[in-house]
C-alpha cells in the first residue's frame, strides 16, 4: 500500500467525452523534468502556462496546447504536478494518457480518488476537506455546492479544531493532576475542569447541530407515500415533482410498482417513493407483489407520509382498511408517519391535521414545509458547510466520551484515569473527522468513491 503511494501516476482530469479543452495530469514524488523534456521539448517554468506541441515517441506533434508544471510541493497533491492541457477529444486525451504513461519512468494510472488522496497523504488537505472536494463534484443544486465549497475552504474542520483545542487543554489538565493524587479533585475544581467541560459539551452540540444540517442537505431523505388505493398517492408524487410521472386514474389499484423521483425543497434533496395502494385482499397477483414492496418501502422509509381520502372518511370498509394499515404501522417510529388528509375538496379534515387538495393544490405549500420540519430542517442558516453521516456519528461518540466522563467527574472520589480515558477517546474520535485519527481501511472507502482523475 505505501509503496503504492510512492509511484507517480496519471489520468485523464476531465469529463470523458468531448469538450472544447481536455486536461492529463501527472503527480510525482520524483521530479518531472525527464518527462516534461520528452513530452514537451524543453523545460517549464514553474506555475507559467506554456503553448507548445505535445510531442509522441517518435517527435510527432499529438497536439498542441498549454502545459503546465507545478513543483513539489506547491501543487494540488503537494508532489510535482504536470498538467498537459489539449483539445477535449477523447482519442487525444487517451494518446497523451498513453504517451505520459511510456515516457515517464514507473508512471502508472491514477486510481478513483488518489490525486485527491495524496493531497490528503501530504497535508494539502484533510480529510473534512477531501471529502468535500467529492461533494462539490457531486452537488445537484446550488445550495450544496456552496456549502460544500464552504467544507472545502475547511468550516467543518475549523469546528472541529476548536473543539479539539479546547480537548486537549482540558485533557492536560487531567493528565497533569493525575501525578498529583493527593489534590486531585481540588486542583481540577480550582481549573474550572468541570466548567470547561461543560462548555465543551455545550459547543459540541451546536456544532452537531449545523452538521446534522449539512448531512441532511447532501443525502436528503427518504419520502414514501403510503395508503389504500385511490387516495391521491400519484397525484401527490405528480403535484411535487412538477411532472405526469406516475399514472392517475379513478381506478383503485392504479399503481402497481414503486415509482421514485428525487425532488428539492429548500435545497433539501427528498427522495420520493409513490407506492401500490396498501389493501388486504386483492384477487390481482401483480398487485399483491406491488403491495408487498410498498411495505418494503416503508420499512426503509425516513418519513411516511399516510394519505387519506376525505371522500371517503367515515366509510366503514374503508375506516377498517385503515385501521389495518395503522396497526401494521405501530411497528414504523410514531416520528416519522405524517397524517396527510387528502381530497378538502370533497370533505373536511379533522382539525389540526395536514388538509390537502390535490385537485386544487391547497395545502401543498404546508405540506413541503411540514415535511422540511419533519426533516430537521432548520431555515437556510448561513454558513452552513455540507458534511457526511460519518462526521455526524463521530461527533456523536464524541459527546457519549464526554457524558461518560462528566458522569464520572461527578463521583466524590472520581477516578480519575477512567476521566482521562474518557477525554482521550472524545479525541480520537474527534480526530477521525479531519482524518487525524483514521483507519486506512476508511481512507480507502472514502477515495474510492471519487471519480477517476480527482
Ligand atoms: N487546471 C486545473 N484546475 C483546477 C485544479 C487543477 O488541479 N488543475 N484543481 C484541482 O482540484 C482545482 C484547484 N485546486 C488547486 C489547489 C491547489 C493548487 C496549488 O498549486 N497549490 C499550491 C500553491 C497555492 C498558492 O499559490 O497559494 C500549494 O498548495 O502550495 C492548485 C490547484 C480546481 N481547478
Ligand atoms: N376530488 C379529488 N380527487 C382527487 C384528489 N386527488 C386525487 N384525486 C383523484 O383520485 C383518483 C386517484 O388518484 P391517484 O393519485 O391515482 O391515487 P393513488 O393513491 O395513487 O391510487 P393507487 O395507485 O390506486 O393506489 C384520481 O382520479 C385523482 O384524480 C383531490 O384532491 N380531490
Ligand atoms: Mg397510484
Amino acid at each position: 500500500m505505501l509503496s503504492r503511494h510512492a509511484d507517480p501516476i496519471a489520468a485523464i482530469a476531465t469529463a470523458p467525452g468531448r469538450g472544447a479543452v481536455g486536461i492529463v495530469r501527472v503527480s510525482s514524488p520524483q521530479d518531472l523534468s525527464p518527462l516534461i523534456l520528452a513530452v514537451c521539448g524543453k523545460p517549464l517554468r514553474p506555475r507559467e502556462a506554456t503553448y507548445l506541441p505535445f510531442r509522441d515517441a517518435a517527435g510527432v506533434a499529438i497536439d498542441q496546447g498549454l502545459a503546465l508544471h507545478f513543483p513539489a510541493p506547491h501543487s494540488y497533491t503537494g508532489e510535482h504536478v504536470l498538467e498537459l492541457q489539449a483539445h477535449g477529444g477523447a482519442v487525444v486525451m487517451q494518446l497523451l494518457l498513453a504517451r505520459v504513461i511510456e515516457a515517464g519512468a514507473g508512471v502508472r494510472l491514477a486510481e478513483p480518488g488518489e490525486f485527491t488522496q495524496r493531497a490528503f497523504l501530504n497535508g494539502k488537505l484533510d480529510l473534512a476537506q477531501a471529502e468535500a472536494v467529492a461533494d462539490l463534484i457531486d452537488a445537484s443544486t446550488e445550495a450544496a455546492a456552496r456549502s460544500a465549497s464552504r467544507a472545502l475552504g475547511g468550516a467543518l474542520s475549523h469546528e472541529v479544531g476548536a473543539l479539539r483545542d479546547q480537548l486537549i487543554q482540558l485533557r492536560m489538565l487531567v493528565e497533569a493532576t493525575l501525578d498529583f493524587p493527593e489534590e486531585e479533585i481540588d486542583f481540577l475544581e480550582k481549573a474550572d475542569a468541570f466548567g470547561r467541560l461543560d462548555r465543551l459539551t455545550a459547543q459540541l452540540q451546536a456544532v452537531q447541530a449545523r452538521t446534522r444540517q449539512g448531512a441532511l442537505l447532501r443525502d436528503g431523505l427518504k419520502v414514501v407515500l403510503a395508503g389504500q388505493p385511490n387516495v391521491g398517492k400519484s397525484s401527490l408524487l405528480n403535484a411535487l415533482a412538477g411532472a405526469e410521472l406516475a399514472i392517475v386514474t379513478p381506478i383503485p389499484g392504479t399503481t402497481r410498482d414503486k415509482v421514485s423521483q428525487t425532488i428539492q425543497i429548500e435545497g433539501v434533496p427528498l427522495h420520493i417513493t409513490d407506492t401500490a395502494g396498501l389493501r388486504d385482499e386483492t384477487a390481482d397477483e401483480v398487485e399483491r407483489i406491488g403491495v408487498s414492496r410498498s411495505w418494503d418501502a416503508i420499512a426503509d422509509a425516513d418519513v411516511v407520509l399516510f394519505l387519506h381520502d376525505l371522500g371517503r372518511v367515515g366509510q366503514p370498509d374503508y375506516e377498517a382498511e385503515d385501521e389495518r394499515i395503522r396497526a401494521r404501522l405501530a411497528g414504523v417510529d410514531a416520528n416519522r408517519i405524517v397524517q396527510v388528509f387528502n381530497k378538502t375538496d370533497l370533505g373536511a379534515a379533522p382539525a389540526g391535521e395536514i388538509a390537502l387538495s390535490l385537485k386544487t393544490g391547497n395545502g401543498l405549500e404546508a405540506l413541503r414545509r411540514r415535511l422540511l420540519q419533519t426533516a430537521g430542517w432548520q431555515a437556510v442558516p448561513e454558513g452552513l458547510f455540507i458534511a457526511r453521516e460519518r462526521h455526524v456519528q463521530a461527533l456523536a461518540r464524541t459527546a457519549e466520551h464526554l457524558a461518560l466522563a462528566r458522569a464520572i467527574a461527578e463521583q466524590r472520589d472520581a477516578a480519575l484515569d477512567l476521566l482521562a480515558e474518557e477525554l482521550r477517546l472524545a479525541h480520537d474520535a474527534l480526530g477521525e473527522i479531519t482524518g487525524a485519527f483514521s483507519a486506512d481501511e476508511l481512507l480507502g472507502v472514502i477515495f474510492s468513491s471519487f471519480c477517476i482523475g480527482k
